[in-house]
């Protein structure tokens, strides 16, 4: 009732289908209630007393009262159906809404198949169980209710007995819906770790394929499957064991009825007509009882499925607006971006960032050097305010971003990772993807500066070609053009390259990197690159270990200086040095292999 209850805000503001489903489903049982008394009506009055000229009178009853129940269930199913599929629409899209909502911190410990099977097969079982389940538990309710009360009113005493296997029915069906339930919860965990192994493994196919571990990822379906095999043959089991046991109980009462009914009319204390009435009555009370396990395992069907999809509703969001969050616009925003003593770490780990100050002036280029694992990812993600700094505060233009609007925020920022994501539509609408109402020319300048343009012209199709899942069909170097183009075309007041030319030559990079000087102009922008080449330009390179700064300045500074960037430049440019018959040659093998280490 609690999954019920808090899944209210869905299907009250449908409460008019709700009422109208319940109103047409109870007209409709009511309706079936007619026909045991025209039975006794027709034995007690037409058949004993010989009036046979009432038959016909009766057959047309009896044709409107059906008409009339099934123009009733047709109703009531309408109305269910508009009901469940609103609520699950409803719902959906809550979930979509949240999906967008939840932080990063969150997204590091998702599961893709997981989430997509909180959004199909979960929401499923609650559009079935709000669109009919629930409006067939009420019937059955009804029906007994109703079925109860002319039993009682025809004979109480053939009633009571009649009525005695109940309590044991009642006692199974509870005892069933106690076990069933949990069997329910691990079967939907199952089902999604199913979906999650058939997602990864698509996902990582080329993975798959080239460590040709096809036969691994079959076994590791198959205990998957096995343990959902397993939970659907436990939940069988049960099924098959509690079922004919209520079917059993029911059916004594349809003995009992005979027995004692029978007695009561051979020694005329009950009129035939009335005990034909009683023996259709108890189907009223029988029936529904047989279908009590089914409804109960739509109930607890969607009990465990309704925790899943509100476990994924009421899910944590850790990064979120203050109440009175600043809104930044462009027009505001110069770019000035200052870390003051900021030390983070991610959830359970040890720092991965430790007191780190910078400031990096509108316009201004940093540039990020650090061995992997040494946190220059992770200024990014706090620029951004994908993670909460707690200790230490990080200023743009002065307003710390704790108090800024989030989505204002990251609306000033374009960053382009290492890992680029296209989706899987046309070049044109993956470059336009962040922006609004952007003519083809501007889409074409964005491409040009990205050097993305005269490959994507040699195209078949140009800016119009789809391209597959993630990018698929595409190079590395040609993604990442693409993604430049998408930061570019945002017009950001902050640009930030995390990695971001890694996989293009160095040649194309240089083009690149003098396209962005025309357009970062008065801009503020973050190079993270494990080439020295892409960030000899900056105004200041940052230069991180272990989540430390323990070196900063320009690129002429640090080279004058012993210390891990002149160990890099060193490495880096080794052959070039060793040609001019420069200094510092002597020992860079030593260096090559303690930067190794
Ligand atoms: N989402 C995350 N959850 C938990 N720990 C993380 C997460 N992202 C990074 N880390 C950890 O934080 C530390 C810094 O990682 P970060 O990604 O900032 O390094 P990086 O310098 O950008 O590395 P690379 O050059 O390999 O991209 C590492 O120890 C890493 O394991």
């Amino acid at each position: 009732m609690d999954v019920l209850r808090q899944l209210k805000a869905f299907y009250l503001p449908e409460r008019k289908f709700l009422i109208s489903s319940i109103l047409f489903l109870m007209i409709a049982t009511a309706l079936g209630l007619i026909y045991p008394n025209l039975l006794r009506y027709l034995i007690d009055d037409v058949v004993r007393p010989r009036r046979f000229e009432l038959v016909p009178q009766l057959a047309l009853i009896v044709v409107g009262v059906i008409s009339l129940k099934a123009l009733n269930q047709f109703l009531h199913g309408f109305f269910g159906g508009r009901l469940g599929n609103r609520v699950a629409y409803r719902m959906r899209n809550a979930l979509y809404d949240k999906l967008q909502t939840l932080s990063y911190q969150y997204y590091d410990k998702a599961k893709t198949g997981d989430l997509m099977s909180r959004l199909t097969a979960d929401l499923e079982a609650i559009r079935n169980f709000i669109g009919f389940g629930f409006a067939q538990i009420l019937n059955m309710v009804l029906m007994v209710a109703f079925g109860g009360a002319m039993m009682l009113y025809i004979n109480w005493q053939l009633t009571l007995i009649t009525l005695v296997t109940i309590p044991v029915l009642v006692f199974l069906a509870l005892r069933f819906e106690k076990l069933i339930h949990p069997a329910f919860r691990e079967m939907r965990q199952a089902m999604s770790n199913l979906t999650t192994a058939v997602q990864e493994n698509i996902t990582g196919v080329r993975t798959v394929k080239s460590f040709a571990r096809e036969k691994h990822e079959v076994t590791k379906f198959s205990v998957r499957n096995e343990a959902y095999q397993t939970n659907q043959v436990g939940a069988s089991g049960l099924w098959a064991k509690f079922f004919p046991a209520m079917e059993l109980s029911a059916n004594m009462s349809a003995v009992i009825l005979l027995v004692a009914g029978g007695s009561m009319v051979i020694n005329g204390s009950l009129q035939l007509g009335e005990f034909v009435a009683f023996f259709s009555l108890i189907w009223y009370i029988i029936g529904p009882m047989w279908g009590l396990g089914f409804h109960i395992n739509n109930y607890t069907q969607f009990k465990a499925s309704g925790e899943r999809v509100l476990g994924l509703l009421n899910e944590h969001i850790h990064v979120k607006n203050e109440e009175d969050a600043i809104a930044v616009s462009p027009e505001q925003v110069k770019g000035h971006v200052r870390f003051e003593n900021v030390t983070f770490n991610y959830p359970d780990k040890s720092a991965a960032l430790t007191d780190i100050s910078l400031d990096a002036p509108a316009g201004s280029v940093i540039g990020l050097l650090g061995a992997t694992g040494s946190g220059k990812s992770t200024i990014i993600q706090l620029m951004m305010r994908a993670y909460n700094v707690k200790q230490g505060s990080i200023y743009l233009d002065g307003m710390d971003i704790r108090h800024l609007d989030v989505e204002s925020l990251r609306r000033q920022i374009a960053p382009v990772f290492q890992e680029t994501f296209l989706f899987s539509a046309s070049i044109r609408d993956n470059i336009a993807y962040g922006v609004r109402d952007v003519t083809q020319e501007q889409i074409e300048y964005a491409a040009k500066l990205s050097k993305a343009h005269d490959f994507i012209m040699e195209l078949p199709l140009g800016y119009d070609t789809i391209v597959g899942e993630r990018g698929m069909g595409l190079s590395g170097g040609q993604k990442q053009r693409i993604a430049i183009a998408r930061a570019l075309i945002k017009n950001p007041r902050i640009l930030i390259l995390d990695d971001a030319t890694s996989a293009v030559d160095m040649e194309t990079e240089h083009d690149i990197q003098a396209g962005f000087k025309e357009l970062m102009a008065g801009r503020t922008t973050f190079i993270i690159a494990h080439r020295i080449s892409s960030l000899r330009h900056a105004d200041e390179i940052i230069v991180l270990d272990k989540g430390r700064i323990v070196q900063r300045g320009k690129h002429a500074e640090l080279i004058a200086k012993e210390g891990p960037y002149r160990d890099t430049y060193n490495i880096q440019y080794a052959d070039f040095v060793a040609q001019e018959g420069k200094p510092n040659v002597i020992d860079i093998q030593d260096r090559r292999r303690s930067i190794v280490q």
